[in-house]
Protein backbone atom coordinates (compact mmCIF):
# COMPACT_ATOMS: atom_id res chain seq x y z
CA UNK A 1 0.00 0.00 0.00
CA UNK A 2 0.97 3.35 -0.93
CA UNK A 3 1.85 5.69 2.02
CA UNK A 4 -0.05 8.50 0.15
CA UNK A 5 -3.32 6.23 0.03
CA UNK A 6 -2.52 5.00 4.22
CA UNK A 7 -2.56 8.77 5.78
CA UNK A 8 -4.88 10.55 3.11
CA UNK A 9 -7.57 11.06 5.90
CA UNK A 10 -4.74 11.76 8.45
CA UNK A 11 -3.92 15.75 9.47
CA UNK A 12 -0.44 15.51 9.40
CA UNK A 13 2.97 17.11 7.89
CA UNK A 14 5.77 15.57 5.88
CA UNK A 15 9.24 16.54 7.60
CA UNK A 16 11.51 14.80 5.45
CA UNK A 17 12.25 11.92 3.26
CA UNK A 18 11.33 10.32 -0.47
CA UNK A 19 7.56 11.48 -1.00
CA UNK A 20 5.41 7.78 -1.59
CA UNK A 21 7.38 4.82 -0.73
CA UNK A 22 5.45 1.57 -0.72
CA UNK A 23 4.82 0.15 3.10
CA UNK A 24 4.72 -3.13 4.07
CA UNK A 25 3.64 -3.25 7.45
CA UNK A 26 3.53 -1.15 10.53
CA UNK A 27 5.48 -1.66 13.61
CA UNK A 28 5.50 0.37 16.88
CA UNK A 29 8.74 -2.02 17.76
CA UNK A 30 11.92 -1.17 16.10
CA UNK A 31 13.20 -4.34 16.94
CA UNK A 32 10.39 -5.67 13.94
CA UNK A 33 11.30 -3.08 11.71
CA UNK A 34 12.07 -4.47 8.11
CA UNK A 35 11.88 -3.53 4.43
CA UNK A 36 9.33 -1.17 3.64
CA UNK A 37 8.19 -0.99 7.47
CA UNK A 38 6.22 2.22 8.35
CA UNK A 39 7.77 2.34 12.20
CA UNK A 40 5.20 4.16 14.95
CA UNK A 41 8.17 6.35 16.94
CA UNK A 42 5.81 6.13 20.29
CA UNK A 43 6.55 7.79 23.65
CA UNK A 44 6.34 5.39 25.88
CA UNK A 45 6.76 5.25 30.14
CA UNK A 46 10.55 3.57 29.78
CA UNK A 47 11.51 4.64 26.78
CA UNK A 48 10.71 6.75 23.54
CA UNK A 49 10.01 5.21 20.17
CA UNK A 50 11.76 8.70 19.15
CA UNK A 51 14.89 7.14 19.98
CA UNK A 52 14.99 4.25 17.39
CA UNK A 53 13.81 5.82 14.90
CA UNK A 54 17.63 5.70 12.84
CA UNK A 55 17.52 2.14 14.06
CA UNK A 56 14.10 1.45 12.23
CA UNK A 57 15.86 2.56 9.43
CA UNK A 58 18.39 0.69 9.33
CA UNK A 59 16.87 -1.92 9.55
CA UNK A 60 14.45 -1.19 6.18
CA UNK A 61 11.76 0.99 7.37
CA UNK A 62 10.70 3.25 4.53
CA UNK A 63 8.26 5.61 6.18
CA UNK A 64 8.55 7.18 9.98
CA UNK A 65 5.07 8.23 12.16
CA UNK A 66 6.55 10.86 14.66
CA UNK A 67 5.14 13.42 17.19
CA UNK A 68 8.60 15.51 17.39
CA UNK A 69 11.50 15.81 14.73
CA UNK A 70 13.62 12.88 14.55
CA UNK A 71 17.24 12.86 13.26
CA UNK A 72 17.41 10.52 10.46
CA UNK A 73 19.88 12.49 8.25
CA UNK A 74 21.36 10.73 5.54
CA UNK A 75 18.58 8.29 4.84
CA UNK A 76 15.65 9.00 2.68
CA UNK A 77 12.76 7.65 4.81
CA UNK A 78 9.52 9.66 4.67
CA UNK A 79 9.16 11.26 8.03
CA UNK A 80 5.43 12.04 8.71
CA UNK A 81 4.78 13.91 12.02
CA UNK A 82 1.31 13.94 13.77
CA UNK A 83 -0.17 15.11 17.22
CA UNK A 84 -1.75 12.13 19.22
CA UNK A 85 0.63 9.57 17.73
CA UNK A 86 -1.69 6.02 19.48
CA UNK A 87 -4.56 7.21 18.01
CA UNK A 88 -3.33 7.85 14.36
CA UNK A 89 -1.71 4.13 14.79
CA UNK A 90 -4.63 2.63 15.36
CA UNK A 91 -6.23 4.83 12.67
CA UNK A 92 -3.28 3.80 10.83
CA UNK A 93 -3.52 0.02 12.00
CA UNK A 94 -7.24 -0.01 10.46
CA UNK A 95 -6.99 1.13 6.99
CA UNK A 96 -3.87 -1.12 6.46
CA UNK A 97 -5.67 -4.19 7.83
CA UNK A 98 -8.53 -3.35 5.96
CA UNK A 99 -10.80 -2.24 8.40
CA UNK A 100 -11.42 -6.46 9.53
CA UNK A 101 -14.20 -5.10 12.19
CA UNK A 102 -16.57 -4.52 9.82
CA UNK A 103 -16.32 -8.30 8.72
CA UNK A 104 -16.37 -9.67 12.33
CA UNK A 105 -19.00 -8.95 15.57
CA UNK A 106 -16.58 -8.12 18.35
CA UNK A 107 -17.42 -8.37 21.85
CA UNK A 108 -15.47 -6.53 23.88
CA UNK A 109 -15.48 -7.67 28.07
CA UNK A 110 -13.74 -5.08 30.29
CA UNK A 111 -14.57 -5.25 34.02
CA UNK A 112 -11.57 -5.56 37.01
CA UNK A 113 -12.15 -9.11 37.20
CA UNK A 114 -13.30 -12.36 35.22
CA UNK A 115 -12.46 -10.85 31.69
CA UNK A 116 -10.40 -13.84 30.79
CA UNK A 117 -13.44 -16.60 32.49
CA UNK A 118 -15.99 -14.73 30.59
CA UNK A 119 -14.63 -14.23 26.68
CA UNK A 120 -13.50 -17.65 27.11
CA UNK A 121 -16.84 -18.75 28.19
CA UNK A 122 -18.56 -16.94 25.96
CA UNK A 123 -16.19 -17.88 22.82
CA UNK A 124 -16.68 -21.24 24.52
CA UNK A 125 -21.00 -21.18 23.67
CA UNK A 126 -20.52 -19.49 20.30
CA UNK A 127 -18.34 -22.45 18.71
CA UNK A 128 -20.27 -24.93 20.52
CA UNK A 129 -23.09 -23.34 18.64
CA UNK A 130 -21.41 -23.46 15.86
CA UNK A 131 -20.54 -19.97 15.14
CA UNK A 132 -16.60 -20.08 14.34
CA UNK A 133 -15.15 -17.24 16.84
CA UNK A 134 -11.33 -16.10 18.04
CA UNK A 135 -10.35 -14.83 21.32
CA UNK A 136 -7.83 -11.87 22.51
CA UNK A 137 -6.71 -11.92 25.72
CA UNK A 138 -4.20 -12.26 28.54
CA UNK A 139 -3.30 -16.40 27.40
CA UNK A 140 -2.60 -14.80 24.07
CA UNK A 141 -4.68 -15.38 20.32
CA UNK A 142 -6.58 -18.03 19.19
CA UNK A 143 -8.71 -18.77 16.08
CA UNK A 144 -8.65 -22.32 14.14
CA UNK A 145 -5.31 -23.88 14.78
CA UNK A 146 -3.63 -20.26 15.08
CA UNK A 147 -2.37 -19.63 18.49
CA UNK A 148 -0.23 -16.56 19.59
CA UNK A 149 1.54 -15.35 23.14
CA UNK A 150 0.75 -11.57 23.42
CA UNK A 151 2.84 -9.19 25.76
CA UNK A 152 -0.47 -7.19 26.92
CA UNK A 153 -4.08 -8.48 27.66
CA UNK A 154 -5.32 -6.43 25.12
CA UNK A 155 -2.59 -5.56 22.37
CA UNK A 156 -1.59 -2.52 21.13
CA UNK A 157 -3.99 -1.52 17.89
CA UNK A 158 -1.33 -2.58 15.39
CA UNK A 159 -1.45 -5.96 16.37
CA UNK A 160 -4.96 -6.09 17.18
CA UNK A 161 -6.38 -5.01 13.82
CA UNK A 162 -3.74 -7.57 12.36
CA UNK A 163 -5.40 -10.34 14.20
CA UNK A 164 -8.56 -9.53 13.53
CA UNK A 165 -7.81 -9.20 9.81
CA UNK A 166 -6.63 -12.90 9.70
CA UNK A 167 -9.77 -14.06 11.84
CA UNK A 168 -11.99 -12.28 9.70
CA UNK A 169 -9.66 -14.07 6.37
CA UNK A 170 -9.78 -17.40 8.14
CA UNK A 171 -13.46 -17.42 8.58
CA UNK A 172 -14.42 -16.03 12.04
CA UNK A 173 -17.73 -14.85 12.87
CA UNK A 174 -16.92 -13.03 16.30
CA UNK A 175 -13.80 -11.59 17.82
CA UNK A 176 -14.34 -11.77 21.50
CA UNK A 177 -11.68 -9.69 23.31
CA UNK A 178 -10.68 -8.51 26.67
CA UNK A 179 -11.20 -4.88 26.66
CA UNK A 180 -8.06 -4.12 29.75
CA UNK A 181 -8.73 -0.37 31.05
CA UNK A 182 -5.25 0.51 30.03
CA UNK A 183 -5.54 -0.41 26.66
CA UNK A 184 -8.66 1.92 26.60
CA UNK A 185 -7.06 4.49 27.94
CA UNK A 186 -4.30 4.28 25.48
CA UNK A 187 -6.11 3.98 22.40
CA UNK A 188 -5.44 0.18 21.78
CA UNK A 189 -8.90 -0.48 20.85
CA UNK A 190 -9.62 2.87 18.81
CA UNK A 191 -11.10 1.92 15.42
CA UNK A 192 -12.55 -1.30 16.72
CA UNK A 193 -16.52 -1.69 16.08
CA UNK A 194 -17.89 -3.62 19.09
CA UNK A 195 -21.30 -5.54 18.46
CA UNK A 196 -21.84 -5.96 22.12
CA UNK A 197 -19.86 -4.90 25.12
CA UNK A 198 -19.62 -6.70 28.38
CA UNK A 199 -19.07 -5.28 31.78
CA UNK A 200 -18.19 -7.91 34.67
CA UNK A 201 -17.60 -5.85 37.98
CA UNK A 202 -15.44 -2.68 39.53
CA UNK A 203 -13.66 -2.77 42.47
CA UNK A 204 -9.41 -1.79 43.36
CA UNK A 205 -6.80 -2.70 41.25
CA UNK A 206 -4.23 -0.64 38.75
CA UNK A 207 -4.18 2.46 40.91
CA UNK A 208 -0.46 2.74 39.81
CA UNK A 209 -1.69 3.45 36.42
CA UNK A 210 -5.11 5.43 37.26
CA UNK A 211 -5.13 8.36 39.34
CA UNK A 212 -8.18 7.06 41.45
CA UNK A 213 -11.56 4.62 41.00
CA UNK A 214 -13.32 6.87 38.66
CA UNK A 215 -10.96 7.61 36.23
CA UNK A 216 -10.17 3.83 36.05
CA UNK A 217 -14.07 3.57 35.98
CA UNK A 218 -14.47 6.09 33.03
CA UNK A 219 -11.73 4.17 31.09
CA UNK A 220 -13.86 1.05 31.28
CA UNK A 221 -17.21 3.08 30.04
CA UNK A 222 -15.15 3.68 26.99
CA UNK A 223 -15.59 0.51 25.64
CA UNK A 224 -19.74 1.08 26.01
CA UNK A 225 -19.68 4.49 23.65
CA UNK A 226 -18.93 5.49 20.69
CA UNK A 227 -15.50 7.40 20.83
CA UNK A 228 -13.35 4.48 19.91
CA UNK A 229 -15.30 4.57 16.51
CA UNK A 230 -16.87 7.85 16.13
CA UNK A 231 -20.01 6.92 13.26
CA UNK A 232 -20.26 3.29 14.26
CA UNK A 233 -22.59 3.59 16.44
CA UNK A 234 -23.02 1.99 20.26
CA UNK A 235 -22.43 -1.53 20.85
CA UNK A 236 -25.13 -3.33 22.76
CA UNK A 237 -24.63 -3.44 26.54
CA UNK A 238 -24.32 -6.39 28.90
CA UNK A 239 -24.07 -5.16 32.34
CA UNK A 240 -23.51 -6.59 36.05
CA UNK A 241 -26.78 -4.96 37.73
CA UNK A 242 -25.81 -6.11 41.19
CA UNK A 243 -22.68 -4.20 40.57
CA UNK A 244 -23.21 -0.41 40.97
CA UNK A 245 -20.77 0.86 38.25
CA UNK A 246 -22.47 -0.60 35.58
CA UNK A 247 -24.68 2.78 35.92
CA UNK A 248 -21.55 4.45 34.61
CA UNK A 249 -21.07 1.83 31.82
CA UNK A 250 -24.86 2.24 30.88
CA UNK A 251 -25.26 5.84 30.79
CA UNK A 252 -21.82 5.84 28.26
CA UNK A 253 -24.34 3.68 26.55
CA UNK A 254 -26.87 4.77 23.75
CA UNK A 255 -28.03 0.97 22.52
CA UNK A 256 -29.99 -1.55 24.05
CA UNK A 257 -28.79 -2.71 27.83
CA UNK A 258 -29.55 -6.02 28.99
CA UNK A 259 -28.75 -6.69 32.60
CA UNK A 260 -27.45 -9.90 34.38
CA UNK A 261 -27.45 -10.52 37.81
CA UNK A 262 -28.70 -12.26 40.99
CA UNK A 263 -29.82 -9.45 44.26
CA UNK A 264 -30.79 -6.94 41.91
CA UNK A 265 -33.82 -6.80 39.07
CA UNK A 266 -32.25 -8.14 36.29
CA UNK A 267 -33.11 -9.42 32.54
CA UNK A 268 -31.14 -12.22 32.85
CA UNK A 269 -31.32 -14.05 36.54
CA UNK A 270 -29.66 -17.11 38.69
CA UNK A 271 -32.01 -18.41 40.70
CA UNK A 272 -31.74 -21.43 42.59
CA UNK A 273 -27.88 -21.34 42.88
CA UNK A 274 -26.46 -24.65 45.23
CA UNK A 275 -23.31 -25.55 44.99
CA UNK A 276 -22.76 -29.40 43.84
CA UNK A 277 -19.60 -31.71 44.04
CA UNK A 278 -18.50 -30.61 40.25
CA UNK A 279 -19.38 -27.19 40.73
CA UNK A 280 -22.78 -24.82 40.60
CA UNK A 281 -26.07 -25.20 40.06
CA UNK A 282 -28.68 -22.70 39.18
CA UNK A 283 -31.51 -22.01 36.67
CA UNK A 284 -31.31 -19.07 34.25
CA UNK A 285 -34.22 -16.86 34.29
CA UNK A 286 -34.40 -15.49 31.09
CA UNK A 287 -36.87 -12.67 29.80
CA UNK A 288 -39.27 -15.75 27.83
CA UNK A 289 -37.35 -18.82 29.30
CA UNK A 290 -36.30 -20.60 32.32
CA UNK A 291 -33.52 -23.20 31.98
CA UNK A 292 -31.47 -24.97 34.27
CA UNK A 293 -27.14 -25.62 34.10
CA UNK A 294 -24.84 -27.28 35.53
CA UNK A 295 -21.57 -25.29 35.78
CA UNK A 296 -18.53 -27.94 35.89
CA UNK A 297 -16.67 -24.33 38.11
CA UNK A 298 -16.90 -23.95 41.62
CA UNK A 299 -17.71 -19.60 42.91
CA UNK A 300 -20.17 -17.44 43.23
CA UNK A 301 -17.77 -15.42 40.83
CA UNK A 302 -18.11 -18.45 38.08
CA UNK A 303 -22.04 -17.60 38.17
CA UNK A 304 -21.73 -14.26 37.45
CA UNK A 305 -18.96 -14.71 34.92
CA UNK A 306 -21.55 -17.26 33.16
CA UNK A 307 -24.40 -15.27 33.70
CA UNK A 308 -22.66 -12.34 31.67
CA UNK A 309 -21.74 -15.25 28.96
CA UNK A 310 -25.15 -16.85 28.83
CA UNK A 311 -26.95 -13.35 28.07
CA UNK A 312 -24.58 -12.28 25.60
CA UNK A 313 -25.05 -15.61 24.06
CA UNK A 314 -29.09 -15.67 24.49
CA UNK A 315 -29.10 -11.48 22.60
CA UNK A 316 -26.97 -13.83 19.44
CA UNK A 317 -29.90 -16.06 19.25
CA UNK A 318 -28.42 -19.20 20.79
CA UNK A 319 -31.07 -21.51 22.63
CA UNK A 320 -30.82 -22.41 26.36
CA UNK A 321 -30.42 -26.09 25.45
CA UNK A 322 -27.78 -24.64 23.51
CA UNK A 323 -26.17 -22.88 26.37
CA UNK A 324 -27.27 -25.67 29.23
CA UNK A 325 -25.34 -28.48 27.00
CA UNK A 326 -22.01 -25.67 26.19
CA UNK A 327 -21.30 -24.64 30.22
CA UNK A 328 -21.50 -28.14 31.35
CA UNK A 329 -18.66 -28.89 29.12
CA UNK A 330 -16.99 -25.55 29.73
CA UNK A 331 -13.51 -27.16 31.03
CA UNK A 332 -12.62 -23.74 32.91
CA UNK A 333 -9.37 -21.65 32.02
CA UNK A 334 -5.55 -22.20 33.16
CA UNK A 335 -4.86 -20.79 36.65
CA UNK A 336 -8.40 -19.78 37.58
CA UNK A 337 -9.28 -22.30 40.49
CA UNK A 338 -7.47 -24.83 38.70
CA UNK A 339 -6.90 -28.01 40.95
CA UNK A 340 -3.34 -29.75 41.21
CA UNK A 341 -4.06 -33.68 41.50
CA UNK A 342 -0.62 -35.66 42.03
CA UNK A 343 -1.97 -38.25 44.47
CA UNK A 344 -2.51 -36.28 47.14
CA UNK A 345 -5.52 -36.67 49.85
CA UNK A 346 -6.31 -33.04 50.30
CA UNK A 347 -7.34 -30.56 47.89
CA UNK A 348 -4.52 -28.23 46.21
CA UNK A 349 -5.96 -25.14 44.12
CA UNK A 350 -3.98 -22.22 42.31
CA UNK A 351 -5.91 -19.49 41.11
CA UNK A 352 -4.57 -16.16 39.58
CA UNK A 353 -6.53 -13.64 41.83
CA UNK A 354 -4.01 -10.70 42.46
CA UNK A 355 -6.49 -7.97 43.81
CA UNK A 356 -8.30 -7.69 47.25
CA UNK A 357 -11.90 -8.43 45.12
CA UNK A 358 -10.34 -11.98 43.74
CA UNK A 359 -8.35 -13.29 46.50
CA UNK A 360 -11.88 -12.22 48.89
CA UNK A 361 -14.00 -14.47 46.10
CA UNK A 362 -11.59 -17.22 46.02
CA UNK A 363 -11.08 -17.76 49.20
CA UNK A 364 -14.31 -17.51 50.61
CA UNK A 365 -15.11 -19.82 47.42
CA UNK A 366 -12.63 -22.37 49.27
CA UNK A 367 -13.68 -22.15 52.05
CA UNK A 368 -16.92 -23.44 51.39
CA UNK A 369 -15.46 -27.31 50.47
CA UNK A 370 -14.98 -28.02 54.60
CA UNK A 371 -12.33 -27.94 56.65
CA UNK A 372 -9.29 -25.73 57.11
CA UNK A 373 -7.29 -23.41 54.85
CA UNK A 374 -4.26 -22.63 54.32
CA UNK A 375 -3.48 -19.79 51.51
CA UNK A 376 0.20 -18.75 49.71
CA UNK A 377 -0.30 -14.72 48.94
CA UNK A 378 1.87 -12.62 47.46
CA UNK A 379 1.76 -8.97 45.88
CA UNK A 380 3.38 -7.72 42.53
CA UNK A 381 6.27 -5.50 42.64
CA UNK A 382 5.27 -2.19 40.38
CA UNK A 383 2.24 -2.34 40.69
CA UNK A 384 -1.04 -0.19 43.04
CA UNK A 385 0.78 -0.92 45.95
CA UNK A 386 -2.26 0.35 47.86
CA UNK A 387 -3.40 -2.68 47.66
CA UNK A 388 -0.88 -5.01 49.52
CA UNK A 389 -2.15 -4.36 53.05
CA UNK A 390 -5.57 -5.23 51.71
CA UNK A 391 -5.07 -8.28 50.22
CA UNK A 392 -2.71 -9.27 52.77
CA UNK A 393 -5.72 -8.64 55.61
CA UNK A 394 -8.14 -10.41 53.32
CA UNK A 395 -5.45 -13.21 53.06
CA UNK A 396 -5.84 -13.38 57.03
CA UNK A 397 -9.85 -13.29 57.40
CA UNK A 398 -10.41 -15.68 55.35
CA UNK A 399 -7.69 -17.91 56.08
CA UNK A 400 -6.61 -20.51 58.99
CA UNK A 401 -3.33 -20.00 58.32
CA UNK A 402 -1.17 -17.48 55.23
CA UNK A 403 2.17 -17.45 54.18
CA UNK A 404 2.97 -14.48 52.45
CA UNK A 405 5.98 -14.44 49.43
CA UNK A 406 6.97 -13.16 46.10
CA UNK A 407 5.10 -12.82 43.33
CA UNK A 408 7.08 -10.71 40.12
CA UNK A 409 8.78 -8.46 42.26
CA UNK A 410 9.69 -6.77 39.17
CA UNK A 411 12.87 -3.57 39.99
CA UNK A 412 11.50 -3.95 43.74
CA UNK A 413 13.03 -5.57 46.55
CA UNK A 414 10.73 -8.37 47.32
CA UNK A 415 11.15 -8.07 51.21
CA UNK A 416 9.70 -4.19 50.97
CA UNK A 417 6.53 -5.61 49.48
CA UNK A 418 6.57 -8.17 51.90
CA UNK A 419 6.41 -5.10 54.68
CA UNK A 420 3.89 -3.39 52.57
CA UNK A 421 1.34 -6.67 53.29
CA UNK A 422 2.48 -7.47 56.64
CA UNK A 423 1.10 -3.66 57.48
CA UNK A 424 -2.43 -4.75 56.75
CA UNK A 425 -2.02 -7.37 59.61
CA UNK A 426 -3.54 -4.34 62.07
CA UNK A 427 -5.25 -7.25 64.13
CA UNK A 428 -3.19 -9.91 66.96
CA UNK A 429 -5.55 -12.20 65.60
CA UNK A 430 -4.87 -11.67 61.92
CA UNK A 431 -0.85 -11.97 62.49
CA UNK A 432 -0.99 -14.93 64.46
CA UNK A 433 -2.33 -16.37 61.58
CA UNK A 434 0.07 -15.18 59.26
CA UNK A 435 4.28 -16.17 58.42
CA UNK A 436 5.83 -14.41 55.69
CA UNK A 437 8.52 -16.82 53.62
CA UNK A 438 9.77 -14.97 50.78
CA UNK A 439 11.14 -17.68 48.79
CA UNK A 440 8.11 -19.09 46.76
CA UNK A 441 8.73 -22.72 46.13
CA UNK A 442 9.53 -22.88 50.14
CA UNK A 443 6.18 -21.03 51.01
CA UNK A 444 4.59 -23.68 48.48
CA UNK A 445 6.32 -26.37 50.59
CA UNK A 446 5.73 -24.90 53.93
CA UNK A 447 1.64 -24.89 52.62
CA UNK A 448 2.22 -28.46 51.29
CA UNK A 449 3.47 -30.13 54.64
CA UNK A 450 1.23 -28.66 56.74
CA UNK A 451 -1.77 -30.02 54.62
CA UNK A 452 -0.11 -33.48 54.32
CA UNK A 453 0.26 -34.03 58.21
CA UNK A 454 -3.08 -32.51 58.86
CA UNK A 455 -5.53 -33.22 55.02
CA UNK A 456 -8.16 -31.47 57.04
CA UNK A 457 -6.57 -28.53 55.43
CA UNK A 458 -6.65 -27.27 51.94
CA UNK A 459 -4.33 -25.40 50.46
CA UNK A 460 -4.70 -22.22 48.04
CA UNK A 461 -1.93 -20.85 45.70
CA UNK A 462 -2.85 -17.32 44.69
CA UNK A 463 -1.34 -14.69 42.51
CA UNK A 464 -0.01 -16.25 39.41
CA UNK A 465 -2.30 -18.89 38.09
CA UNK A 466 -1.58 -19.68 34.33
CA UNK A 467 1.87 -17.78 34.86
CA UNK A 468 4.98 -19.54 33.86
CA UNK A 469 7.50 -17.33 34.82
CA UNK A 470 8.81 -15.29 37.93
CA UNK A 471 9.85 -11.65 36.81
CA UNK A 472 12.85 -9.52 38.78
CA UNK A 473 14.43 -6.46 37.69
CA UNK A 474 14.26 -7.36 33.78
CA UNK A 475 15.09 -11.30 33.74
CA UNK A 476 12.78 -13.78 34.63
CA UNK A 477 13.23 -17.27 36.02
CA UNK A 478 10.91 -20.37 35.15
CA UNK A 479 8.26 -20.62 37.85
CA UNK A 480 4.83 -22.68 37.38
CA UNK A 481 2.94 -23.01 40.75
CA UNK A 482 0.90 -26.04 39.55
CA UNK A 483 4.11 -27.33 38.09
CA UNK A 484 6.23 -26.47 41.54
CA UNK A 485 3.37 -27.90 43.28
CA UNK A 486 2.96 -30.96 42.07
CA UNK A 487 6.29 -31.48 42.27
CA UNK A 488 6.82 -30.81 45.99
CA UNK A 489 3.70 -33.13 46.64
CA UNK A 490 5.29 -36.28 45.10
CA UNK A 491 9.16 -34.81 46.97
CA UNK A 492 7.29 -34.47 50.30
CA UNK A 493 5.71 -37.76 49.75
CA UNK A 494 8.96 -39.67 48.70
CA UNK A 495 10.19 -38.12 51.73
CA UNK A 496 8.37 -39.35 54.12
CA UNK A 497 7.73 -42.47 52.37
CA UNK A 498 11.65 -42.92 53.38
CA UNK A 499 11.46 -41.94 57.46
CA UNK A 500 8.37 -44.39 57.62
CA UNK A 501 10.59 -47.20 55.82
C1 LIG B 1 2.44 0.79 31.23
C2 LIG B 1 2.19 0.18 29.89
O1 LIG B 1 1.08 -0.06 29.52
N1 LIG B 1 3.25 -0.11 29.16
C3 LIG B 1 3.10 -0.60 27.80
C4 LIG B 1 3.95 0.28 26.92
O2 LIG B 1 5.24 0.16 27.46
P1 LIG B 1 6.11 1.42 27.69
O3 LIG B 1 5.28 2.66 27.64
O4 LIG B 1 6.92 1.18 28.90
O5 LIG B 1 7.02 1.35 26.41
P2 LIG B 1 8.54 1.60 26.43
O6 LIG B 1 9.26 0.39 26.84
O7 LIG B 1 8.78 2.88 27.12
O8 LIG B 1 8.84 1.79 24.86
C5 LIG B 1 8.30 2.90 24.12
C6 LIG B 1 8.27 2.51 22.67
O9 LIG B 1 9.62 2.29 22.24
C7 LIG B 1 9.65 1.13 21.48
N2 LIG B 1 11.00 0.56 21.46
C8 LIG B 1 11.63 0.20 22.62
C9 LIG B 1 12.90 -0.35 22.58
C10 LIG B 1 13.53 -0.54 21.33
O10 LIG B 1 14.66 -1.05 21.21
N3 LIG B 1 12.86 -0.17 20.20
C11 LIG B 1 11.63 0.38 20.25
O11 LIG B 1 11.07 0.70 19.20
C12 LIG B 1 8.63 0.22 22.15
O12 LIG B 1 8.19 -0.80 21.27
C13 LIG B 1 7.51 1.21 22.45
O13 LIG B 1 6.65 1.36 21.34
O14 LIG B 1 3.93 -0.14 25.59
C14 LIG B 1 4.36 -1.51 25.43
C15 LIG B 1 4.27 -1.84 23.94
O15 LIG B 1 2.98 -1.75 23.51
C16 LIG B 1 3.45 -2.43 26.25
O16 LIG B 1 3.80 -3.78 26.08
C17 LIG B 1 3.57 -2.03 27.70
O17 LIG B 1 2.75 -2.82 28.50
C18 LIG B 1 3.39 -3.34 29.68
C19 LIG B 1 3.98 -4.71 29.39
C20 LIG B 1 2.37 -3.46 30.80
O18 LIG B 1 2.64 -4.01 31.84
N4 LIG B 1 1.22 -2.95 30.62
C21 LIG B 1 0.15 -3.07 31.60
C22 LIG B 1 0.00 -1.82 32.44
C23 LIG B 1 -1.11 -3.32 30.81
O19 LIG B 1 -1.37 -2.72 29.79
N5 LIG B 1 -1.88 -4.26 31.30
C24 LIG B 1 -3.17 -4.54 30.73
C25 LIG B 1 -3.84 -5.66 31.50
C26 LIG B 1 -4.08 -5.36 32.94
C27 LIG B 1 -5.00 -6.40 33.58
O20 LIG B 1 -6.13 -6.55 33.15
O21 LIG B 1 -4.55 -7.03 34.57
C28 LIG B 1 -2.99 -5.06 29.32
O22 LIG B 1 -3.89 -4.82 28.49
O23 LIG B 1 -2.00 -5.77 29.10
N1 LIG C 1 -16.57 -12.33 38.32
C1 LIG C 1 -15.55 -12.29 39.17
N2 LIG C 1 -15.59 -11.50 40.28
C2 LIG C 1 -14.55 -11.44 41.15
N3 LIG C 1 -13.44 -12.18 41.01
C3 LIG C 1 -13.35 -12.97 39.93
C4 LIG C 1 -14.38 -13.07 38.96
N4 LIG C 1 -13.99 -13.94 38.00
C5 LIG C 1 -12.76 -14.34 38.34
N5 LIG C 1 -12.36 -13.78 39.50
C6 LIG C 1 -11.06 -13.89 40.20
O1 LIG C 1 -10.13 -13.15 39.41
C7 LIG C 1 -9.08 -14.00 38.95
C8 LIG C 1 -8.76 -13.65 37.51
O2 LIG C 1 -9.86 -14.06 36.71
P1 LIG C 1 -9.86 -13.73 35.17
O3 LIG C 1 -8.54 -14.05 34.60
O4 LIG C 1 -11.06 -14.33 34.56
O5 LIG C 1 -10.04 -12.14 35.27
P2 LIG C 1 -9.38 -11.00 34.39
O6 LIG C 1 -10.29 -9.84 34.52
O7 LIG C 1 -9.16 -11.50 33.02
O8 LIG C 1 -7.99 -10.71 35.05
P3 LIG C 1 -6.72 -10.06 34.28
O9 LIG C 1 -7.20 -8.98 33.40
O10 LIG C 1 -5.89 -9.53 35.36
O11 LIG C 1 -6.12 -11.15 33.48
C9 LIG C 1 -9.61 -15.41 39.10
O12 LIG C 1 -8.53 -16.27 39.25
C10 LIG C 1 -10.51 -15.29 40.31
O13 LIG C 1 -9.75 -15.37 41.48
Amino acid sequence: MKLSSLIRHIPCVQLAGQTDPDIADIQFDSRKAGKGTLFVCVPGLRTDGHLYARDAVSRGAAALLVERPVDIAGTDAAVIQVSDIRNVMARLAVAFYGDPTRELKVIGVTGTNGKTTTTHMIRHLLEHAGRPAGIIGTLGVAYGDFEEKTANTTPESVDLQRYMRLMADRGAAYAVIEASSQALAMGRMNGCRRHLAVFTNLTRDHLDYHSNLKAYADCKAKLFDDSLCPGAGHPIAVVNADDPASDLMVRASRAEVIRYGIRRRADVRAVGIRRTDKGMAFAIAAVNETFEVELPLFGMHNVYNALAASAAALREGLSPAEIREALSGFRGVKGRYQFVQAGQPYRVIVDYAHNPDGLKKLLQTAREHGGKLISVVGCEGDKDKGKRPVMARIAAQYSDRTIFTTDNPHSEDPIRILSDMYKGLDHASCRSKAVIIPDRREAIACALDTARQDPDYSVVIAGKGHETRQWWHGTSIPFDDAEVAAETIRRLEAENAAVVK
